[in-house]
């Protein structure tokens, strides 16, 4: 049920006692919200009574509304009468072209309707639970326990993991998908959904650990540690991370030094591990450990649980993805029962580089999620803001920029539903043997790309980019997030005049023969 409220109506309420607005066809009465408005109270009670709608674009993200929105909506522009109708489901787009993959404006021979569905359950529950809130939970450097279990009874933790067994499926799937079907397009859909929100570190929070410590268990773990961990992980009642990095070996797996020692039933487990994520709240870590001969033959996947004594964690300050919870971890004489080994003992090696396919793929897809939000919202930007006369996308620089983000984004994205593809046609054994290599390459074409589309969108914002929340909310955080450094780049190449603006004022002295 929505009250509707003419012009005429909403216009009467226009003081600082009774103070109402509209924005794109909404009403809210700012009345109480007068003196904690961000931009003050003269500018809100200016545009008292009246439709504010420009003036809220000119200076506010989306996310604004969505937030402090629902505490002071009281209805819609009509006909003053009540209205019963309902709103109706319906398939929406960014409002720029290329804001979305080509898929969802134009036709593929990928997606199914099936995927729509789900494509619009998560968009509509990432817009309304997750989106508003990535700035305060970004700045907290923590997300309320809460919202993970809401994400697990949406059926999102259920899509981001690759096939898993329904019976260990605690929830349905977004928009009524089959269990049955789960195939890499609904992992590629619903990251990607989950990626409008602009902050790697909320993803990763939500799902980084799982995504990447709970596949070894569903593909290679006993009955017994499926039954344990599988279900609980996905209902988001239990948190599940991988630890294989230490301080001295990352990507070399086969130099690890974590030992898990032969004790008859049980290992005793001594090591350390670094930059693991979710490990500071995470239940469960799948740890890759040293059981045998030095090398890739000796190494071994165990559950490490977080009650098992000698398990301690400490937060690690990180430049970028605040909220994901990054840890070192310390395993001292943990005793861990033979039960918890994941596949065979020195057979760990095949194991933890078939993992590293899956990881790949979702950061490939996060990363051109990340570089299209630079590019939506920089086209969302340059069509409001003017300067020197003319709006941002008039001018040749920005254009420039704006069509070699663009050609970016579009032929990453390419590659990818060609992955997805090939993996859709080939079983877990083969995908490993013959994507490893082009999953590394694209993982390169799609963090150099959001890399570049980050720093131009920092451009294009120009100071915006440099402070943390507002209209540049997405852009300062992506920036930050996609090489760890804060925001150095921007510091430098805005004030003063940009990088584009300088080189605009040069090229006219080279024109007048003035230097
Ligand atoms: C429902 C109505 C509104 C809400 C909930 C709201 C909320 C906010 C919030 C949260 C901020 C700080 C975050 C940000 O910069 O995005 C802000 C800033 C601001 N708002 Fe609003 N606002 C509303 C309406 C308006 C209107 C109608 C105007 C102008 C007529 C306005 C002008 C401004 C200005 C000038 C700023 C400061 C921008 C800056 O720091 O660059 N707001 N508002």
């Amino acid at each position: 049920m929505v009250n509707k409220y003419t012009v005429e109506q909403v216009a009467t309420h226009n003081s600082e006692s009774d103070c109402w607005v509209i924005i794109h066809d909404k009403v809210y009465d700012v009345t109480n919200f007068l003196k904690e408005h961000p931009g003050g109270k003269k500018v809100l009670l200016k545009a008292s009574g009246t439709d504010a709608t420009k003036q809220f674009d000119a200076f506010h993200n989306s996310g604004v509304l969505a937030q402090y929105g629902p505490g002071l909506l009281i209805g819609e522009v009509g006909t003053g009468q009540e209205d019963n109708s309902e709103e109706e489901e319906e398939w929406k787009t960014s409002p720029v072209a290329f804001g979305d993959p080509m898929w969802q404006t134009l036709d593929s021979p990928y997606y199914k309707e099936s995927h729509k569905a789900l494509r619009t359950a998560v968009r509509n529950f990432v817009d309304k639970e997750i989106t508003p809130y990535c700035h305060e939970w970004d700045e907290a450097k923590q997300l309320p326990m809460a919202i993970f279990k809401k994400v697990a009874e949406a059926g999102i933790l259920g899509c981001v993991v690759g096939k898993v067994d329904p019976e260990l499926m605690p929830y349905d799937l977004p928009g009524g998908f089959n269990k049955d079907e789960l195939d890499p397009w609904v992992s590629l859909v619903t990251v990607d959904e989950l990626s409008r929100c602009g902050s790697g570190g909320v993803v990763w929070s939500i799902c980084g650990g799982l995504g990447i410590g709970l596949p070894p268990i569903i593909h290679f773990g006993s009955d017994y540690l499926k039954k344990k961990v599988v279900r609980d992980c996905l209902a988001g009642d239990k948190v599940i991370c991988l630890a294989i990095t230490e301080p001295t070996a990352g990507s070399d797996v086969a130099s690890l030094v974590t030992e898990a020692r032969d004790e008859g039933d049980h290992y005793i487990v001594n090591g350390e591990k670094k930059w693991i994520t979710n490990g500071v709240f995470a239940d469960y870590f799948t740890v890759a450990v040293r059981t045998g001969e030095p090398g890739f033959n000796g190494l071994s996947l165990l559950l490490i649980e977080r009650n098992m004594p000698g398990v301690s964690t400490r937060q690690m300050k990180c430049s970028g993805v605040w909220p994901s919870g990054t840890a070192y971890v310390t395993f001292e004489d943990v005793k861990v029962p033979k039960e918890n080994l994941i596949g065979e003992e020195n057979q760990g090696f095949r194991l933890i580089v078939s993992n590293f396919n899956q990881e790949r793929f979702g950061i490939i897809i996060q990363a051109t999620r990340f570089a299209r939000v630079c590019v939506e919202e920089s086209l969302i930007y340059a069509n409001k803001r003017r300067t020197f006369g003319k709006r941002l996308i008039d001018h040749p620089v920005i254009r420039n920029k704006l069509g070699h983000m663009i050609r970016q984004v579009e032929a990453t994205q390419a590659w990818l539903e060609a992955l997805a593809y090939q993996a859709q046609q080939m079983e877990p054994e083969e995908q490993a043997l013959r994507l490893g290599g082009p999953i590394a390459l694209l993982k390169a074409q799609s963090t150099q790309t959001f890399e570049f589309c980050a720093r131009e969108a920092s451009q294009i914002f120009g100071g915006l980019s440099y402070t943390r929340g507002g209209q540049g909310e997405k852009i300062e955080r992506l920036a930050r997030e996609v090489r760890g450094k804060p925001t150095i780049t921007e510091y430098y190449t805005i004030p003063g005049g940009s990088e584009e603006v300088g080189f605009g004022k040069a090229i006219n002295r080279i024109d007048l023969n003035t230097i």
